[in-house]
Order: C-alpha cells, then structure tokens, then sequence
C-alpha cells in the first residue's frame, strides 16, 4: 500500500492525490505553508489524513520558529497553530488534530528544542494510531457487512484519506480478508471525481472488484437490488449523529432509506464533535465554482453561467444504520451512544 504521507528526515512527504491514478507523485513539504497548499488544493484530502497532515505541519512550524523566550515561543506557535486550523472548515479531524498538539505542548516543561522534537514525535505517533484504529474499526464494520455483498460507497474514505487502511474502505478491506465475497460500487463523486480517481484505484490495487458508477445512478441500482449495504466515511459527526460527509452522500442516503439498504457511516472518534449539536450548525465548505464548470481545464458549462460548489452535504441521522467506529458498531439514539464512546466508556460493542 502506498503511504499517503510520511516523514522523510525532516520533510514531511505528501502523496499528490491530484495525480492519481496516473501518476505517483511526493510532494516534499519543508514548511507549514506547503502542508497548507497540499490541505487547500486536496493533493492530500479526507479528514484523518487531513489532521495527521495538520500534525506534521504544525512540527514544521515550530521548527521555523527561532524565538528563544520560551512564552514568546509558546504565542507565536499558537498563532500558526491558528493559521493551520483555518486550512478547511468541514472535517472536524483538522481542529481535533490542533487542540491535540496544542494541548501538548501546553502540558510540557520541555525547553524549546525539546518541544520541536516532542511535536514531531505526536504527528508520527497520530498517523501510527490512525492505523491502527482503521483496522479495529474495519473489523469491527465488517461483521455487519452480508456475505457475498456488492458495497455501494461515496468519494474516497480509503487508505488515501486516512493514515492507511481506510475507514469505508477499511470496512471493505476487513471484510475481504475475512473471507467474504465483497465487490465495490465506487460513485464517481462529482466534481473532483474522488470515487472514480481513488476509491477505484485503491480497489484495483488490493484485486477487489470495482465498478464505478455516475453519482446519480444509486436509484435505479437499488430499484434492481443491484446494492446490498452503503458504507461511507465523514467529515464531522455531530452529536445527534448527523453526519457531514462528501455532497451527494445525503442523497445516496435518501435512496437507501427508500430501497431499504442498509446505510453505515464509518469513521473515528475524533471524527465525533460533540461541540456541535445537529448537522445544521457543521460548517459546509464551498469552493471554486471553476471546479464544477471545468473538467480537466476544459470548460463544460457556458462561460456566463455561475455554479455552485458546496464540497459536503449533511446526512440526517435517522438514515443512519449504524456509525462504525473503533469501539463498536453505535446505534440510536446518536446522542447516547456517540457520548457514551466518546467518554470511554464503550471500549467494545
Ligand atoms: C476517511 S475520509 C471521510 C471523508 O473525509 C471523505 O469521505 C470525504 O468526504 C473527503 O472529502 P475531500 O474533499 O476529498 O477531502
């Protein structure tokens, strides 16, 4: 499998997803803007790769730092810990992955250097965990997947988006290595083609059938019981378990609430925000429109038209089965259970 991100000495190595699948391509990032540019222009996307990526920046800032008062230190680090934290506002991973470093540090009587170092180490031990958490979380996801099943799935929440291993993907990935007879239906995921470019290559890698198909196709795929479950990844879960996650993945929900397929969200606790109450109050990026009109550079629309780009929609969460998570398959009310593995107090289903 190849690694999304890693340290390389003292870069931080990100994979260009832009390129993919034609191109393998490592990005070496030597400062905190680049890390940024790398978050911005989703050559490196999905919230768990998002924070672990928000983690190795954060090393890069405070190395560039030269103060050597150890508060003044501390202030200028908390602004760039700012800047970072700013780079997209949907995946809550990005802040969870801030308040995390920042936390640490602020509980550290290391000196300056040791503090560097200390950064460094967390981002390191952050992508490590990230890992390991997909494969619990894949396990777990798949004991509810049927055997033989064909997975519908939405944008890339693979081994790309994450550490390794992938949280959706993770799911399929257990679930083949178990033994079942699993193929993926990948939708393309318009406009950046996430499912197209990446769900499905990561699928050819592993040698697990794949289809792709266009993101409005799941109706008449579910009307010819052409889909056995849906498992997606998120963005941010709000407490009452309404999920953000890639735009057109409410509608995906809507059609399996309407077809009775069942319809999972998998994703980690630090996905989980129990700082925002419903899905209304998740902050939806939007982005260029220039995105939506132009494929490849070629423009498809007329130059006069505007469009709209929000990049996430939110799932309500009575279309929600079930969220796999790194503790358990949870269960309604959200609100309850979502609290319950978030204060420890689930650590297996
Ligand atoms: C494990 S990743 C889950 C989500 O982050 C993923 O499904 C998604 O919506 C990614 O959006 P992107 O805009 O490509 O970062």
């Amino acid at each position: 499998m190849i690694p999304t991100l890693y340290w390389e000495d003292d870069v931080v190595m990100i994979l260009d997803q832009r390129k993919l699948p034609g191109k393998t391509v490592f990005m070496p990032c030597r400062d905190m803007r680049r890390v940024i540019y790398c978050i911005q222009t989703l050559a490196t996307r999905g919230a768990p790769a998002i924070g672990v990526a928000a983690a190795m920046g954060l090393a890069l800032a405070a190395r560039s730092i030269r103060i050597k008062n150890k508060d003044l230190f501390m202030e200028r680090f908390a602004e760039k810990v700012e800047v970072m934290r700013a780079a997209r506002p949907t995946a809550v991973n990005l802040s969870w992955a801030c308040d995390r470093i920042l936390n640490l540090v602020a509980k550290s009587d290391l000196d300056i250097e040791g503090i560097k170092a200390l950064i460094k180490d967390e981002s390191q031990r952050m992508l490590d965990e990230d890992i390991e958490i997909n494969r619990a979380m894949g396990k777990n996801g798949a004991a509810v997947v049927p055997d033989p099943a064909v997975i519908i799935t939405h944008c890339n929440a693979g081994s790309l988006a994450t550490g390794g291993y992938g949280t959706a993907l993770g799911v399929v990935r257990a679930a083949h290595e178990a033994g079942k007879k699993v193929s993926v239906i990948a939708d393309e995921t318009r406009p950046l083609l996430q499912g197209a470019r990446l769900t499905a290559w990561e699928m050819v890698q592993e040698g697990i059938p794949v289809k792709v198909a266009v993101d409005s196709s799941s109706g008449v795929l579910m009307s010819r019981e052409m889909v056995d479950i849906c498992v997606v990844g998120a963005d941010r879960i709000a407490k009452n378990g309404d999920a953000a996650n890639k735009i057109g993945t409410f509608n995906l929900a809507l059609q399996a609430q309407r077809h009775n397929v069942p319809f999972y969200v998998a994703a980690p606790l630090s996905t989980v925000d129990l700082d925002t109450p419903t899905g209304e109050a998740i902050p939806i990026e939007e982005r260029d429109p220039a995105e939506v009109t132009h494929i490849g550079g070629r423009l498809l629309a007329p130059p006069e038209a505007d469009a709209l780009n929000f990049a996430f929609d939110v799932t309500p969460n009575d279309l929600i089965t079930g969220i796999i998570t790194e503790v358990g398959v949870l269960k309604a009310p959200y609100i309850e259970s979502l609290s319950r593995a978030k204060a420890g107090l689930i650590s297996k289903e």
